[in-house]
């Protein structure tokens, strides 16, 4: 069932045009979030949609009705409005709080029945909040304040509800406590929810649709797994010095220095020290890794060389011999410890290599693989417990430094 539609929709300011020319529909019981660069117009949107702003052109409609022929209590009984003012209420408990959601029932005198009382608690155990209950609002936390607006909403009852930046000043516990309770209203109760974020992880993985908003227009709407992919959203936000990894919901620093270093990757065993270098500002490249493992998608989205093999098959010669022609433009090689099995066994050839042309290895690996995979001891290899050690060993940033 289609909950709230817009048709050829303007929001903004007086004759200044925000966002333009919106079409969307959002069903019953989905999640929509809408992403966006500071200023793109989001709370704009929001505050449109709530009635708060009157759009500049085209029409809202919350279940087939103009959202301007709806009045007052009709409204406040099918949509509640969070928005990101903080309030200050004097000595009113959270209580209280949420009573004041109630008024739309309650009448013209907001006497409390005892089933309004009983709703009042129902929405406090919806946000998990029936211990801070009698506290007073104004010394609540954050996080905790951010749930009692949520259950003020949920007391009005309504089939939708709209959030600007619900989860903005929490920690993550709390943001995903208030994402799971959304969640929970939607898939339980059909309630429909619109809300901002600026968590686009979070946003990806928990809403059902997702809205993309920049320079005045949605640039697109639909399935966070086809919306949100690494290069829409960062040319959402114009990132330039990192990447957003779609898959893995991560974003990761580019690393644009000149390699100096080859790292021999694998099973996740490449990313910290991708990241570490990353960070001390120097140029790595790696390999040989398969295109399905973990090390592949991070050094992908830093922008790193990559020699790589097609997933599940053995490392072909030709690509090991294209890794030894990167490991001969750097001066260090650091094996990463990654497991070596038969499909991926190369990577004690290259080490091999690596050693041979005289580079400086340094190696995570157990003594005891190491000495069964390797003709002869090489004095140019350094055997390291931990990642930490290997940097202690890298010789950055001059002598004695301890970068
Ligand atoms: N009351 C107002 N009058 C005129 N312009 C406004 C008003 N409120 C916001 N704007 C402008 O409208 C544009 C969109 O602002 P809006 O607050 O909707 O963006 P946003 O995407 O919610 O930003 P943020 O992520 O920073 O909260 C901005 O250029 C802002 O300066």
């Amino acid at each position: 069932m289609k909950m709230l539609e817009t048709r050829n929709l303007t929001v903004g300011y007086g004759n200044k045009e925000v966002v333009r020319e919106m079409n969307i529909e959002v069903l019953k019981g989905q999640i929509l979030c809408i992403l966006g660069p500071n200023g793109s117009g989001k709370s704009t949107i929001l505050k449109s949609l709530s009635k708060l702003l009157n759009p500049l052109k085209g029409d809202i409609y919350i279940k087939g009705e103009k959202l301007s022929d709806i009045k007052g209590t009709s409204l406040s009984k099918t949509l509640a409005v969070v928005l990101t003012e903080r309030l200050n209420v004097g000595f009113l408990t959270s209580f209280d709080i949420v009573a004041m959601g109630r008024y739309p029932h309650t009448g013209i005198l907001g006497r409390l029945t005892k089933s309004d009382e009983k709703k009042i608690w129902e929405c406090l155990g919806m946000i998990n909040g029936e211990n801070i209950a009698t506290r007073y609002y104004n010394e609540l936390s954050d996080g905790e304040k951010q749930k009692v607006l949520l259950a003020r909403a949920l007391a009005q009852e309504p089939e939708i509800i709209i959030l600007d930046e619900p989860t903005t000043h929490l920690d993550v516990k709390h943001k995903l406590e208030v994402m799971s309770i959304l969640k929970k209203l939607s898939k339980e109760k059909g309630i429909t929810v619109i809300l901002s974020l600026h968590d686009i992880d979070i946003a990806l993985k928990s809403c059902d649709r997702v809205m993309l908003v920049k320079k005045g227009a949605i640039v697109d709407f639909g399935f966070p797994e086809e919306v949100g992919s690494n290069k829409s959203i960062s040319d959402l936000y114009d990132i330039k010095d990192a990447g957003f990894n779609a898959f893995l919901g991560t974003i990761e620093l580019s690393n644009q220095s000149k390699p100096s270093v080859f790292v021999i990757g694998g099973g996740g065993h490449g990313v910290p020290i991708y990241r570490l270098l990353t960070k001390k500002g120097i140029g790595v490249n790696t390999g040989i890794i398969h295109k399905n493992d973990v090390d592949y998608e991070i050094a992908i989205t830093m922008g790193l060389d990559i020699q790589s093999e097609t997933p599940f098959s053995e490392i072909k010669d030709a690509t090991l011999e294209k890794a030894k022609s990167m490991i001969d433009k750097v001066d260090t090689v650091i094996d990463s410890g990654c497991p070596l099995g038969n499909i991926n066994r190369k990577n004690i050839e290259l080490l091999a290599y690596a050693l041979e042309s005289g580079k400086k290895v340094l190696s995570i690996r157990d003594k005891d693989e190491l000495q069964r995979c390797l003709a002869m001891n090489y004095l140019n290899l350094k055997l390291c417990d931990s990642v930490s050690e290997i940097m202690d060993n890298l010789d950055i940033g001059g002598e004695g430094s301890k970068w």
